[in-house]
């Protein structure tokens, strides 16, 4: 009999890649399925406490019997869906971090729960340092001012001049999979690169572990690369950004819920900040009207910092790794739920 895998994708690009990149891994007797489901509403920032009732569930039930290995970018892996699904011993999800699985849950299911850390880190890195020299050098609003007509070489010369990242100090907040790869990128552009990441043990030889607000006092880019927990929800307001030296500038990559953007918007307006640059924000889309869209210096992107070319190829081959690990009955080298009582049902 061979064993059921399903691919469950919010897109048929996905789904194609996941299969085949599980097949190159494995030679195991397997037979594949492929739904594509509907991106449900992201429950951003939490990891593995999903568990209300979604569009998806029955879907994914009826998609489920039978099936052993399940591959995912974000269909629900509720409690519901556990208990209803008793063949399914992994689930991967081709994210960086398992947002849409209930791990307690799949934990007493004896359901592994495997992701992809890192998938879209090189990506999301470039951005982030696109984003900064967009930030620093106004290179959107004085492409919009061209497109206007208007020419304003002095203004820019003089008048509106930000900092150069070489012999510039740049902070970052969290030195993961993003973080670390930004700072290589600024320590090559001869920039000091500070960090605050109380979990980050080896800084790579290119960047200096500091307090909080000695990082805030000397930043004058500061760089957001944290993943949202209780601990860092809200974490750079009012009072962080006026620590910040004047002329400093902002750049969040990672998650709205670090920042506080109506303090931003106050901090750009009353001129303590040079310039701001975000992907990701409180509410997206942003809605029509937000100060995000109109306050002058903030540069925006729509949530698109880790989307490249590479990335989905990259989840597929994370994942497909530990199929194949899962299959072979050894560890898995991503797993969400290491303590999972039971993860061979074969
Ligand atoms: N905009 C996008 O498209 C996009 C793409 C990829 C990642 N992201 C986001 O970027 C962030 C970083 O992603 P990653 O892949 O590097 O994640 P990661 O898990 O590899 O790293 C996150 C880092 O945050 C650190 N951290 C935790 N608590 C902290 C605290 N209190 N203070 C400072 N640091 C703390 C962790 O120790 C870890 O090193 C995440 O929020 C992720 O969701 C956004
Ligand atoms: O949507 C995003 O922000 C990116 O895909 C990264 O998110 P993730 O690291 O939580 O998957």
């Amino acid at each position: 009999m061979p064993t059921r895998v399903l691919a469950a994708g919010d897109h048929f690009v996905l789904n194609r890649l996941l299969v085949e990149a599980v097949r190159a891994e494995t030679s195991a007797d397997l037979e594949f399925t492929e739904l594509t489901l509907p991106w449900p509403v992201e429950p951003f920032g939490r990891v593995g406490e999903v568990d209300e009732a979604s569009g998806t569930e029955e879907q994914m039930i009826e998609a489920l019997r039978g099936v052993r290995i399940c591959l995912t970018q974000m269909a629900p892996l509720t409690r519901r869906v556990l208990e209803a699904c008793p063949d399914l011993a992994f689930f991967g999800v081709s994210r960086g971090g398992p947002v849409n699985a209930n791990l307690e849950a799949a934990t007493e299911h004896g359901v592994a729960v495997a992701f992809a850390p890192g998938r879209n880190a090189a990506a999301t890195a470039e951005h982030t340092l696109g984003m900064i020299m967009a930030a620093v050098r106004r290179i959107p609003q004085t492409h919009s001012d061209l497109h206007t007509g208007v020419w304003r070489g002095d203004y820019y010369r003089y008048e509106q001049v930000g900092p150069e990242i070489e012999g510039s100090t740049v902070g970052l907040v969290g030195y993961g999979a993003v973080g670390r790869r930004v700072a290589r990128m600024l320590n090559a552009l001869g920039a000091r690169v500070l960090v605050h990441d109380p979990y980050a043990a080896d800084l790579d030889g290119v960047a200096e572990q500091v307090p909080f607000a000695d990082l805030l006092s000397r930043a004058q880019i500061l760089s957001l690369h944290a993943r949202v927990t209780p601990e860092t929800t809200g974490m750079i307001g009012k009072a962080e950004l006026a620590a910040l030296p004047a002329g400093a500038v902002v750049v969040n990559c990672a998650r709205g819920a670090l920042l506080d953007h109506d303090a931003l918007c106050d901090a750009l307006d009353s001129g303590h900040l040079y310039a701001a640059a975000c992907d990701v924000f409180p509410e997206e889309p942003i809605p029509a009207g937000s100060r995000l869209l109109t306050t002058p210096n903030l540069t925006v992107t729509p949530h698109l910092a880790g989307a490249s070319k590479q990335t989905a190829m990259n989840a597929a081959h994370i994942l497909a790794g530990d199929v194949a690990r899962h299959l072979r009955g050894e560890p898995l080298a991503h797993c969400a739920n290491p303590e999972v009582l039971k993860q061979d049902r074969r």
